[in-house]
């Protein structure tokens, strides 16, 4: 079990001074002693140790449960207690903001707060409880297998940002959930870098080709053979073979129908089967569908079930209305390869949005029954954090928006905290200086002012905008915005490529994005052609996760909201859930880049400090007076005040506090000592501390003593009654005794 006896400081916010340095100096003794948990005030830092720590087992649970955050040593179950407690007690929905960089341990921290969650609830064992606990835990089996990927950071990267709500009946029982999904990153689908791997579900089609879920797809075993999964060099692991009977399972659990499943593969087929398609350019321009290893056309067209003419047609031209007229126009070589890659992607995006409705048809209906109404919820985000490589692109640019936005409401948070605490305290409030975010998420999102509106508008004049039009429309809107710059804008930033970098002063640091693919990406367009022709197709499922491929061609067809703005529409409504519930945060940080259990890599980690805004964070935290404790807390440290005293413990406190002089140091609020500075904190734990053995002892004394006093008052009941109980006995006996000799002798009274 974890011990008080730890290395460094367990709270940041009691570093003596407020740098970098002292900061990094103490995550380092912390981790380099086995500690990863650390605080700041109430966020749990998390450093990934990369080995597994014996610290999560009942033991541990057990001593956390019902606990205070700061009455154990720093541990993320402290978190998770807390957000459980709130809401069990107060009827508070919490949820717990999870972040950090790729392979930072997001995840596996959002598996364990699971795990505790499901552990400290339903001591009654009920059978329903444990059959949504399940469902819980299985909906990530396949949420993984279908969302995440090997990349060069991490072997099991999540590539789509997730919210999971556990809901709560009133007794605190989980009665089910919900999952939100944001963004997956679909560019994986037709394009890895080198060392890295499409995502698991495709290894795991290849890699059971023999199973008889997967017999039937026509696959060829070999990730080589198919354009897809050939990029990163990929192999199937082990781990494919048996990942692909835990994702069955968990489909059954989730009941995914045997159709449900059959369809789910065969799309994945259909989607390596699609790379496979190749063209070539005609003589006038026109261009052939080469279609060679193995008919590839005709096998997605079977696969998808739908007609192998229909499908060559759209892959090769595209049919326009114009006057009322419909006209053929046939695909240039480039239009028909991002059309087919295009095709791959939406198709594996509905695919995951379908999957991920599946996984809440499982979770919702307990919620709706009117039988638990009045309930509770507990959300869990675990969401890519902030994103700057060499190259940023769109993705990146959303990322960071998102992190920006969390940024926001998490300083929000805080600051409101603080505020109503000082107010409940009739303490009065001190302003706090912090960056507010507010402007770089104008710059984002503004409408008609903000990058996203200017992409969109550039989108609306579809043909006639280029990459470089949108940059060039960016900089004459954005130009004197303080955290905008390009090299047009601002010739001094050498740095910047002319026209096709600008960079945005994000609140973490400055990240350069490259516009090249922006008004693409953001268009995310799929010609209307194979909408119809997934509608077309004979199998249900398909199309139903199509139905805009209903709409006749002839109509005008509204414009679909582009990746952008479907993006930041998506991020509003996160704010709003977060603003509706407690937060609680979990910060997350990779120490090295090896995926090695010793070592922090410094600057690695100076940077992810940074991006996680860790410092600003203690700053507002430590404001003001930081420190707060209530006043029964110290009353034992002064001679005036304990063992006994006649006053209140705040007048028992205000009398130790004289003594101590600390008084320029403290402000005192209706139920809670305020103290300014890391060193009275110190100073008044470590009389504290110094006395609690003594105090121990004289309690176990006066214990020891109670009872004894209770052993010898019962001992003395028991001869008081073991006394009467003779007398009587003998008194019974001399009267039977006399009667008889009475009777005897005639004697008559
Ligand atoms: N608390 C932990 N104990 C032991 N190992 C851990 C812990 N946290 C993370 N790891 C290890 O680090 C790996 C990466 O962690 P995880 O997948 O949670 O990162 P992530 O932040 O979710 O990354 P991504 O954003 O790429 O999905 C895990 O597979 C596991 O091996």
């Amino acid at each position: 079990m974890a011990t008080r006896d730890e290395p460094g400081i367990m709270d940041f916010v009691l570093l003596d001074e407020i740098t970098i340095e002292r900061f990094m100096e103490n995550l380092m003794i912390r981790f380099n002693a086995g500690f990863i948990y650390t605080y700041i005030g109430e966020v749990c830092i998390s450093v990934n140790p990369y080995r597994t720590l014996n610290i999560y087992g009942q033991d541990y649970i057990n001593q956390y449960k019902g606990r205070e955050i700061f009455e154990n040593p720093a541990h993320i179950f402290a978190i998770a207690d807390s957000a459980h407690r709130s809401m069990k007690m107060h009827r508070q929905d919490s949820c717990i903001v999870i972040s950090g960089e790729s392979g930072s341990g997001k995840t596996e921290a959002s598996k364990i707060i699971m795990k505790y969650i499901a552990a400290v609830t339903n001591l009654t064992g009920q059978q329903e409880v444990e059959r949504v606990k399940n469902i819980l835990i299985q909906s990530n089996i396949i949420l993984e297998t279908f969302g995440n990927a090997k990349t060069n950071r991490n072997d099991n990267s999540s590539r789509f940002g997730k919210y999971m709500d556990i809901n709560f009946d009133f007794k605190g029982d989980p009665i089910g959930g919900r999952v939100i999904n944001y963004l997956l990153e679909k560019s994986r689908v037709i394009q890895q870098q080198l060392g890295e791997r499409n995502f698991h579900s495709f290894y795991q089609a290849l890699g059971n080709t023999t199973h008889k879920e997967a017999s039937n797809l026509g696959l060829n075993p070999d990730p080589q053979h198919y354009f897809y999964t050939r990029q990163g060099k990929s192999t199937i692991t082990p781990a494919d073979k048996s990942d692909f009977q835990a994702t069955l399972s968990a489909c059954k659990t989730l009941g995914f129908s045997a159709t449900d499943i059959k369809t789910i593969w065969k799309i994945v087929a259909a989607i390596l089967q699609l790379g496979n398609v190749t063209f070539s350019t005609n003589d006038d321009d026109s261009i052939t569908v080469t279609n060679f290893h193995n008919n590839p056309v005709e096998q997605v067209s079977k696969l998808l079930e739908v007609d192998a003419k229909d499908l060559l047609t759209a892959l090769s031209k595209r049919i326009i209305a114009a006057n009322g007229e419909l006209l053929q126009k046939a695909h240039t070589l480039s239009q028909a390869e991002v059309g087919r890659d295009a095709l791959a992607k939406a198709i594996y995006d509905r695919l995951f949005t379908w999957i991920v409705s599946k996984v809440n048809e499982a979770l919702i209906p307990y919620i709706e029954n009117d039988k638990y109404k009045g309930g509770t919820v507990i959300g869990v985000l675990d969401i890519y954090g902030f994103e700057v490589f060499e190259q940023n692109s769109f993705e990146q640019f959303c990322i960071n928006y998102c992190n920006e936005k969390l940024q926001q409401v998490f300083i929000d948070l805080v600051l409101r905290q603080e505020q109503e605490e000082y107010k409940k305290e009739g303490i009065a409030w001190q302003e706090v200086k912090y960056f507010n975010n507010q402007v770089i998420c104008d710059l984002v999102e503004k409408p008609h002012q903000g990058v996203i509106a200017i992409m969109d508008e550039a989108c609306l004049n579809v043909g006639k905008v280029n990459d470089e039009m949108l940059l060039e429309a960016m900089d004459s809107k954005l130009s004197n915005h303080k955290h905008y710059s390009s090299r047009q804008v601002k010739t001094l930033d050498k740095d910047l490529k002319h026209k096709t970098q600008f960079k945005i002063l994000h609140y973490a640091g400055d990240v350069v994005y490259n516009i090249y693919g922006f008004l693409e990406k953001n268009k995310d367009t799929l010609f209307q052609d194979f909408k119809r022709l997934l509608y077309s197709s004979k199998n249900p499922i398909i199309r139903d996760m199509w139905p805009e491929g209903a709409l006749d061609i002839k109509s005008t067809t509204k414009r679909p909201v582009t990746a952008g703005s479907a993006f930041k529409i998506s991020m509003i409504a996160l704010v709003k859930t977060l603003n509706s519930k407690m937060p609680y945060y979990v910060r997350c940080i990779k120490p090295n880049e090896n995926k090695a259990p010793v070592g922090i890599d410094y600057k690695r980690v100076v940077h992810q400090v940074s991006y996680l805004g860790l410092l600003e964070n203690v700053r507002v935290r430590r404001a003001g007076f930081a420190h707060r404790q209530p006043y029964n807390r110290y009353k034992m440290i002064s001679g005036f005040t304990w063992p006994n005293y006649k006053c209140s413990d705040k007048e028992a406190t205000r009398a130790l506090i004289d003594e101590n002089h600390f008084s320029n140091d403290v402000k005192y609020g209706v139920t809670k000592l305020f103290i300014r500075s890391p060193q009275t904190l110190f100073a008044l734990e470590k009389m504290r501390a110094e006395l609690i053995p003594a105090i121990v002892i004289l309690l176990q004394k006066q214990w020891r003593g109670a009872i004894c006093r209770a052993k010898f008052r019962k001992m003395k009941a028991a001869y008081f009654i073991i006394k009467f109980y003779r007398r009587h006995k003998i008194r019974t006996y001399l009267k039977s005794v006399l009667e008889a000799h009475r009777l005897t002798n005639n004697i008559y009274f």
